[in-house]
């Protein structure tokens, strides 16, 4: 039984997460054909479409690694194995700027809902090589490398940040960790890419009337990375 997600729905084996139901609207809009809506409770709006041939689903997950994990528990039993979060994040090193793609090895995390079972071990919550290659392959110009995933939007750890920033950590957003975190625990496949929308920096910030045209490089490379 499934919770938040129609139990009726059709869920592909490839499933991209955007945080933001209404991206999950225009991915499907723009990306997919004959795309159905399959989930609507609470406005967390799902399709599924077809790509290039492949069956594909966009879920939206809500913001935070407490939402993301209620749809990617009831995505996983419904089918789902190729878990590719598309997600905004800001900026966090001099050379990772606004509009950069982000291609997250690995996540860390000062804590989120997994950390109740791991208990005193630091399990580093790490992508899969395969889709971290192909993603890769895809997006040369990418940055490849360890981001933050943080509970709190508006975080006052300035001291944090920067020893983050010391270890060359490349970006933070709200999800990824938990979602390496539950693909290691069910042995599916997980991906993050972002695309930095701000800068912590800098406080540059993108432009609402380019936040698609960024968007879309990140869902292409998703796709590809899903489908080489
Ligand atoms: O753009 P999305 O995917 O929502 O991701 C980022 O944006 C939200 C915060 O504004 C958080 O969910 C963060 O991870
Ligand atoms: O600064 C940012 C930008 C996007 N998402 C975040 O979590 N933080």
């Amino acid at each position: 039984m499934t919770h938040h997600i129609n139990p009726e729905a059709e869920i592909a084996e490839t499933v991209l997460l955007p945080g933001d139901p209404l991206r999950a609207r225009w991915v499907a809009q723009t990306f997919l054909q004959d795309a159905v809506e399959v989930n609507a409770i609470r406005g967390m709006y799902g399709y599924t479409g077809i790509w290039q041939g492949r069956r594909v689903t966009v879920q939206g997950t809500g913001m935070g690694m407490p939402s993301l994990s209620i749809y990617v528990n009831e995505l996983i039993r419904m089918g789902a194995r190729n878990l590719i979060r598309i997600g905004s994040a800001g900026g966090m090193q001099p050379d990772v700027k606004v509009r950069d793609l982000v291609l997250a090895m690995s996540a860390c995390h000062a804590g989120y809902p997994s950390a109740t079972i791991f208990r005193e071990l630091c399990f580093a919550p790490t992508a899969d090589f395969g889709l971290l290659s192909r993603a890769a392959a895809a997006a040369p110009e990418a940055h490849v490398g360890q981001i933050y995933s943080s509970d709190t939007f508006y975080d006052e750890r300035a001291d944090l940040g920067e020893q983050m920033r010391r270890h060359g950590v490349l970006a933070v957003e709200m999800e990824a960790a938990e979602l390496y975190a539950l693909a290691a625990r069910h042995k599916v496949r997980a991906l993050a890419v972002c695309t930095i929308s701000d800068h912590l920096l800098t406080g540059e910030s993108l432009p609402p009337e380019e936040r698609e045209r960024s968007f879309a490089r990140m869902v292409e490379v998703a796709l590809h990375a899903a489908h080489a």
